[in-house]
């Protein structure tokens, strides 16, 4: 998806598509049809709005009524108050969502998944009735029969699909600029995981707001062109259920998270659902509801992801990759990787957790840890479950604050910063659960890291081959995540990490689910990113794999340090072989 494409090959697609969609307004005459051809563009706008949000970072909003309802309400009640014309009055719509996009995702973004689809839903439930109350049940933009163009009124209504279509060209221009820019990148890395995404470094509420405020601000737009088209705006048209549902139909039916989508969706479901109604609307009024009723269901069963993937998925069915195509495979690392010697006893401290302590209720998740990591080494943390390891990451990557204790890298105080401002300083973190993008290359994947670095996408896509290369994956760059296998997508998010050039990397259970082969073609992969410089500290249960991999163990029971130092200390310490080896470990051990 971050692959090269020249401007050209980005936009001549939009412009093709514009030009015969203008050319077919040339023809047709009839005005019913004229208003069809004009709702297409909206709706399809209004739909890309919602992908913007919904589709690039993965928040479903379930109310985006809101926006479009306070746009076309602010053209309506300016024109009529104030008299003025919608050419002013459009843009100070978009003005007027983008703002209730802020206000309203200050708040709702402290809610997650489904909490904030539902929060979501009540905004434009609770402006329903504020208008209502309000007593503006129904707003009619008066008639300007001299001046016309002034008021953007035109006899011939040919004009309002041409206006519709420009702004739906520049929304998808623009649209296809944000996919490929860093920003883009950045709400990619926050619909896959938004934690691993505040771990390289991406500020993920500043970006939600961002976003939201954009989303708001075209949809609120598109409300205020709808309003024109009409002439008449109330609560239950602007605000009702159908309207939101309308922005998530489009972008569903036609595919999430693509520019295409929402245009694919609207060119179908629009003039489907108004020939029904100019047809049946008589004796089945509310019949459009029915039709994008019926286009989710139908979409959720035959093609979850939505038109555009499904024919996509199709068409390169069809041009099954020749054997010379696909990707070569990853060359197995040589004979251990690259050389590389523990540091020194007085090489410096790289980290510092001194008598860090954190408690969720009644559990002391994490007591009084104090231990240091030098410069260059690996470490590894092991414990029973439930010892305290993933919090004590989370402890020193920022997702959590301690109760007590601090917190040094380099000598300088990091308690209590945010994780985008610690992988900016140069920690850097993977997680147990990996979630790739499956349709993307692995590439495109792993660029998603280089996100604290990169000044462009040129240098991102640098990094990233920087980073396949120290994972020995250069050569899988072009296959899609999705066909990995379990241990290629653990190199993918170690390459991921890798990206962001981190200088402390936290390593969360990377050989959880792997088989002893493969574990052993990992090993040599970590020993090699700690080589060439990068200090690595990793959580794991397989000691076995761990005793071949590490300078040193911290040992946590029941969140505090039981054990500290070398690998055959360690495992020959009672109390760490009574907590957590077991007689198995000694026997095995002593045999
Ligand atoms: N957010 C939380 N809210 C409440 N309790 C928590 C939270 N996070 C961790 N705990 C509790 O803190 C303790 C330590 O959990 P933690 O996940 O850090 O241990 P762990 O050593 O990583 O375990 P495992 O090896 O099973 O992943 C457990 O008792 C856990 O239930």
């Amino acid at each position: 998806m971050f692959r090269p494409l020249s401007p050209g090959r980005m936009i001549w697609p939009i412009l093709a598509f514009c030009a015969a969609y203008a050319l077919l307004g040339l023809f047709v005459t009839n005005s019913y049809h004229q208003l069809t051809l004009t709702l297409v563009p909206i709706w399809a706008i209004f739909g890309l709005s919602w992908n913007l949000l919904s589709g690039m970072t993965g928040l479903i909003s379930f109310g985006h009524a809101a926006f479009f309802g306070l746009g076309a309400y602010t053209v309506a009640l300016l024109f009529v108050k104030l008299g003025l014309t919608p050419w002013l009055g459009i843009p100070v719509a978009g003005l007027v969502g983008g703002l209730s996009g802020l206000l309203i995702g200050l708040p709702t973004f402290r809610l997650r998944g489904h909490y904030f689809a539902l929060a979501m839903l009540a905004y434009p439930l609770a402006l329903l009735n504020v208008f209502l109350w309000l007593g503006y049940q129904e707003v009619s933009l008066p008639l300007v029969r001299e001046r016309g163009w002034a008021f953007m009124q035109f006899a011939d209504h040919r004009v309002y699909i041409y206006l519709a279509l420009a702004l739906l060209l520049v929304t998808m221009v623009a649209m296809r600029l944000v996919e490929r820019s860093r920003y883009g990148m950045a709400l990619m890395a926050i619909k896959q995981n938004e934690a691993a995404a505040e771990a390289l470094g991406i500020d993920s509420r500043r970006l939600k707001l961002l976003t939201i405020t954009l989303s708001g601000a075209l949809a609120g737009a598109i409300g205020g062109f709808h309003a024109v088209i009409l002439l008449v705006v109330t609560p239950e048209a602007v605000f009702g259920m159908l309207i939101s549902a309308q922005a998530l139909t489009v972008a569903m039916f036609g595919g999430v998270g693509t520019v295409w989508g929402p245009v694919i969706g609207a060119l179908v479901l629009i003039p489907l659902g108004e020939t029904l109604h100019a047809q049946f609307g008589a004796v089945l009024p509310g019949i459009q509801g029915v039709v994008f009723g019926t286009a989710i269901i139908a979409v959720i069963l035959l093609a979850p992801e939505g038109l555009y993937w499904k024919a996509h998925d199709l068409l390169r069915g069809r041009q099954a990759p020749q054997p010379e195509d696909a990707p070569a495979p990853r060359q197995p690392s040589p004979s251990g990787g690259p050389a590389r010697v523990a540091p020194a006893e007085d090489a410096p401290l790289i980290l510092r957790a001194e008598g860090i302590s954190r408690a969720f209720g009644g559990v002391k998740a994490v007591r009084d840890v104090t231990f240091s990591v030098r410069q260059g080494e690996i470490l590894g943390v092991i414990g029973p479950n439930g010892a305290g390891k993933t919090t004590l990451f989370n402890l020193l990557n920022g997702f959590v604050r301690p109760d007590a204790g601090r917190v040094l890298l380099n000598g300088q105080d990091v308690t209590n910063l945010p994780p985008n401002r610690l992988a900016r300083l140069g920690v850097g973190r993977t997680f147990q659960v990996v979630r790739p993008f499956a349709r993307m290359s692995v590439a495109d994947n792993v660029m998603s890291g280089a996100q604290v670095h990169a000044g462009s996408i040129d240098e991102a896509r640098e990094l990233a081959r920087g980073a396949m290369r120290r994972v020995g994956l250069e050569t899988m760059a072009d296959a899609r995540a999705g066909t990995l296998s379990n241990l290629d997508l653990r190199l993918m998010e170690l390459a991921r990490a890798l990206a962001g050039q981190p200088r402390l990397l936290l390593l969360d259970e990377t050989f959880a689910g792997l088989g002893g082969a493969e574990v052993d073609q990992l090993l040599p992969v970590i020993r090699g990113i700690a080589a060439e410089g990068t200090t690595v500290v990793i959580i794991e249960h397989t000691l076995h794999a761990m005793v071949r991999l590490v300078d040193r163990f911290v040992v946590l029971d029941h969140g505090a340090v039981l054990a500290e130092g070398l690998p055959e200390e360690v495992t020959g310490n009672r109390a760490v072989i009574e907590a957590y080896l077991g007689s198995k470990w000694s026997a095995h051990a002593g045999a």
